[in-house]
């Protein structure tokens, strides 16, 4: 029978590496926190968008500011633009996939909004154009992606780049540093009240 034992332990070292390699990013996590819970202080909302296990992760996201993270306290206002399969469907068969996200942020930010693109190659052209609409909209745009960042890095206003070029670990990281911003984002709703 083929042992599994050696792939399991690369997947489990790589990873240990790669959070290791994260302390790092503190002083970027925190700014991000902080332009998040600033927005939301304002008024505004969390707009997140991503493709495969990023769509996954911005649902994941946007769940835990809407509902809950670990504490109980009043519902904030983030969507995830990745769920609606009638706007996804009608806007990739009229318009074509790319559109999908700028679209949706065409009808649903305002100024002061902001607006996170995941995509793990940072190369993702809907992805891309979701985070230009954004910009447009005056939206606070944030990009994750991998190492090497690509354009929705170049772009964003402010990049978590995970520090590592393989999908899955760089995945890891996003769920990892959007946990810490959806603490940070209770931390502060709990001292204001
Ligand atoms: O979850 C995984 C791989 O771990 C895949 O579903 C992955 O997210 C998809 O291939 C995405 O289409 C990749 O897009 P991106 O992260 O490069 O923007
Ligand atoms: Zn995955």
């Amino acid at each position: 029978m083929t042992s599994y034992q050696n792939l399991i332990s690369a997947h489990l070292a790589e990873h240990l590496a790669t959070v290791q390699a994260l302390s790092s990013a503190t002083p970027l996590i925190e700014s991000l926190g902080q332009k998040i819970i600033d927005c939301l202080k304002a008024g505004n909302k969390v707009l997140f968008f991503g493709n495969g296990g990023s769509a996954a992760d911005a649902q994941h996201l946007a769940a835990e500011l809407v509902v809950r993270f670990r504490k109980n306290r009043r519902a904030l206002p983030s969507m995830a633009l990745t769920t609606d399969t009638s706007i996804l469907t009608a806007c990739g068969n009229d318009f074509g996939f790319e559109e999908v996200y700028a679209r949706q942020v065409e009808a649903l930010a305002q100024p002061g909004d902001v607006a996170i693109g995941i995509s793990t190659s940072g190369q993702s052209p809907n992805v891309i154009k979701g985070l230009q609409a954004a910009k447009a909209r005056q939206c606070f745009t944030i990009a994750f992606t991998a190492e090497a960042g690509g354009p929705c890095a170049e772009l964003a206003d402010l990049a978590f780049r995970a520090p590592s070029p393989v999908t899955a670990r760089a995945q890891e990281c996003h769920l990892l540093v959007g946990h810490i911003l959806c603490d940070m984002v209770e931390a502060w709703l709990t001292q204001e009240n």
